[in-house]
C-alpha cells in the first residue's frame, strides 16, 4: 500500500498535536502491553494549557515537517525534520509548533528503544551513544485558574483530566528515564564495501527488541545519503518478500527505489510476505548503469519502521485520511522478463 503525502490541516481549521495524531496500523493490543502502533500527526497550532502522556507505551517522533518545541516534565526539547526524539510511557509533554507541521510516530508497547547491539562493527559506528541528548531540568510555578488540561492516550483512547497549576513543576531529576533526541545526520553509516546489497537492518538507528534472541518488536531503520560501491551486484534494494512488515515514510528528498510517487510526508506498507521492490525506472537505471562510485540519497532522508508483527490498517488510514494511493502497483508493469536460457558467460 502507499499513501500521498497526509494533508496538514489548512490555517483556517486550527488543530493542535493531540487533536492531529492520527492512527495509521498497528498490531497488539496495549492491555496486554503487547504491539506497536504507527500514528502521523498533522497540526499546525500549539497546545496551550494542555499537555499530554501516553499510558500505553513509547512513542518514538520523526518529524517530517515543522519544528517541534517538546516542554516535557524532565525539561525542554527542540527537534527539527531531520532529529528524532523519544518520550517514554508516563512522561508529561507539550508540543508548540510554528506553522503547518507533519510527522510520523512509532508507539512500542512492550520494551524500550535501545541502540542495536554492534556485533564485529565493535565499539562504535551506526548511531553513537554520545549524540543521544537529554534535556536539562526546567520547571515553570504556574497556576492556572481557567484549568490545564491533561490528556492521556489509555487503552488507544483519550481522556482528559483539568488541574489548576502546570504539570511542568519538577525542579530536578536525575536517573536515566527521561526523553532524548538525536540528529540523523550524526549517524555513521556502514554498508557493503565489494559487492552485494547489505540488509537494511544495518541502518538500524535504535530497536525494540522482542524476548525472542534476533527477533525486533520493531526497529527504526534510515537510508541516509551514502556512497554506493559495490561491484557485479544490482545495488538498490533487491526484489524480496519478507517475515517482517515495512512501514516506510519519507522526511525529505527521493527514495532511489522510487523516485516517483513516494513523496515526503507519504507512506509505503509492504506486509509480510508481500513481494516488493525498486519500480520500473529504478530497475532499468540500476541495471544498466556504470558501476562505478556514486553517491546515493544527498538531500534524501528515507526511513523505514519495521516490525516483525502483522500490521491492520485503521479505517483512518484505508479510508478517512482519503490518501491512499490506488495506482501504486503500477510502478512494477513495465518490468520486463529478462530471462534467457540460452545465455553463456563469455
Ligand atoms: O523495501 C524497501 O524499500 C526497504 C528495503 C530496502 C533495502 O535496501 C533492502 C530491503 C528492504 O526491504
Ligand atoms: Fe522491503
Amino acid at each position: 500500500m502507499r499513501w500521498k503525502p497526509y494533508d496538514i490541516p489548512s490555517s483556517d481549521n486550527v488543530v493542535d498535536f493531540v487533536q492531529g495524531l492520527h492512527t495509521v496500523c498497528g498490531a497488539g493490543d496495549p492491555k496486554a502491553r503487547n504491539g506497536i502502533a504507527i500514528h502521523v500527526y498533522l497540526c499546525n497550532t500549539s497546545m496551550v494549557n494542555l499537555c499530554f502522556y501516553n499510558s500505553d507505551g513509547n512513542f518514538l517522533f520523526v518529524p517530517q515537517q515543522g519544528r517541534l518545541k517538546i516542554t516535557t516534565e524532565f525539561g525542554k526539547l527542540t527537534v527539527d525534520p531531520n532529529e528524532i526524539c523519544v518520550i517514554q510511557q508516563g512522561i508529561r509533554f507539550s508540543i508548540e509548533v510554528e506553522g503547518p507541521t507533519r510527522g510520523y510516530i512509532l508507539e512500542v508497547f512492550d520494551a524500550h528503544f535501545q541502540l542495536p547491539y554492534l556485533g564485529p562493527i565493535g565499539a562504535n559506528g551506526l548511531a553513537n551513544p554520545r549524540d543521544f541528548l537529554t534535556p536539562v531540568a526546567w520547571f515553570e510555578d504556574r497556576d492556572v485558574p481557567e484549568g490545564f488540561r491533561v490528556v492521556t492516550k489509555f487503552q488507544g483512547k483519550l481522556f482528559e483530566a483539568k488541574q489548576l497549576h502546570s504539570p511542568f513543576d519538577v525542579v530536578a531529576w536525575h536517573g536515566n528515564y527521561a526523553p532524548y533526541k538525536y540528529n540523523l545526520e550524526y549517524f555513521m553509516v556502514i554498508n557493503a564495501t565489494q559487492f552485494d546489497h547489505a540488509d537494511p537492518s544495518i541502518f538500524t538507528v535504535l530497536t525494540c527488541p522482542s524476548n525472542k534472541p534476533g527477533v525486533a518488536i520493531a526497529d527504526f531503520v534510515i537510508f541516509p545519503p551514502r556512497w554506493a560501491v559495490q561491484d557485479h551486484t544490482f545495488r538498490p534494494p533487491y526484489y524480496h518478500r519478507n517475515c517482517m512488515s515495512e512501514f516506510m515514510g519519507l522526511i525529505k528528498g527521493n527514495y532511489e527505489a522510487k523516485e516517483d510517487g513516494f513523496a515526503p510526508g507519504g507512506a509505503s506498507l509492504h506486509s509480510i510476505m508481500t513481494p516488493h521492490g525498486p519500480d520500473y525506472k529504478c530497475f532499468e537505471g540500476a541495471s544498466n548503469g556504470e558501476l562505478k562510485p556514486v553517491r546515493v540519497a544527498d538531500g534524501t532522508q528515507a526511513f523505514m519502521f519495521e516490525t516483525s508483527l502483522s500490521l491492520a490498517v485503521t479505517k483512518w488510514g484505508e479510508e478517512t485520511c482519503q490518501k491512499l494511493d490506488h495506482t501504486y502497483y503500477e510502478c512494477w508493469q513495465p518490468l520486463k522478463k529478462h530471462f534467457d536460457p540460452n545465455w553463456k558467460p563469455e
